[in-house]
């Protein structure tokens, strides 16, 4: 556990540029004090000591303004910078490397016993103010943006902002946002809709469909003309427009060889 601890302070170091000394971090960082609080009401928790470890975790949240039920599982190196106002659900799951800032709420929306709270994987960083709400995964270093409110799974290296959170970066590369119509349409053509940057913009598709239809189409219409014209010299395109129904004689079977 100490070691445990000690790279929960050195973690500080590498995440806050304005972290000077393990004396300063050990006095005036409420995060640490929370993660300290943390490791020991976890304990508390695994021994079947649950009230005392809800009590200890109230004390917690007293000194610190960050209430992490002591029923949350959380990996090794997680930092909560300035920390007021984090809120940390009984069904979490936070792996290794996890950054939050203050006023996340890692929450549920259901009243339903379970799991209800998000699961976060490694390297994960989860901007100020954002809420985080069901029991789904925020995958490998996703980024979630200040203020944004997730309640759908987060693909691996994703960044999502907004309300509701919508994927805007996969991989560092820069995701199209899709209207939910386009969206819908996605899934009937089989690509997956939420997040996915290398998911071809179906407007786009359709467009290409038509025009690929239309490009069959003329090359069809030009074959029946050359045909037409062999049948009869002196046919023209502009006759072929005038003509109606009755003009049309039944073809022989001779000449439908030739079409086609
Ligand atoms: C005192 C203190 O400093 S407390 C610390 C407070 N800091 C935080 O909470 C940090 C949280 N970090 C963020 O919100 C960051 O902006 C991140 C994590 C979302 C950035 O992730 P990146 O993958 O680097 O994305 P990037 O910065 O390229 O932004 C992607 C797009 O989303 C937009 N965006 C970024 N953050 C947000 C947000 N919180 N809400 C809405 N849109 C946002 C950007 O403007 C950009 O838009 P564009 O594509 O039209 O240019
Ligand atoms: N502690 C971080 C965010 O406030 C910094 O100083 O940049």
């Amino acid at each position: 556990m100490f070691s445990q601890l000690k790279d929960d302070i050195k973690s500080v170091f590498d995440r806050d540029p304005a972290a000077r000394s393990w004396v300063e971090v050990l006095l005036n960082y409420p995060g640490v004090h929370a993660i300290i609080f943390h490791r020991f009401n976890h304990k508390l928790w695994q021994w079947n000591l649950k009230t005392l470890a809800r009590w200890s975790s109230q004390v917690a949240r007293w000194f610190t303004g960050i209430e992490i039920h002591p029923g949350a599982t959380i990996g090794k190196r997680f930092f909560i910078d300035h920390g007021m106002g984090v809120v940390i659900g009984e069904t979490a799951i936070i792996g290794d490397d996890v950054t939050v800032y203050q006023g996340v709420t890692l929450g549920g929306t259901s009243w339903e016993k379970g799991k209800r709270h998000p699961t976060l994987e490694d390297g994960v960083i989860v901007g100020a103010g954002a809420k985080v709400l069901g029991p789904f995964t925020v995958g490998k270093n996703a980024r979630i943006g200040s203020n944004a409110v997730v309640t759908k799974a987060v693909p691996e290296s994703a960044t999502v902002v907004g309300i509701p959170g919508r994927v805007v970066r996969q991989n560092g590369k820069k995701v199209v946002p899709f209207s939910d119509q386009q969206q819908e349409l996605a899934k009937k053509m089989g690509f997956d809709a939420y997040g996915v940057a290398d998911m071809p913009d179906v407007t786009a598709h359709a467009i290409k469909a038509l025009l690929d239809h239309q490009h069959a189409q003329d090359e069809r219409m030009e074959r029946m003309c050359g045909v037409l014209k062999q049948l009869d010299k002196n046919f023209k395109i502009e006759d072929a427009v005038a003509l109606k129904d009755e003009d049309f004689a039944p073809i022989e079977e001779s000449d439908q060889q030739n079409i086609g």
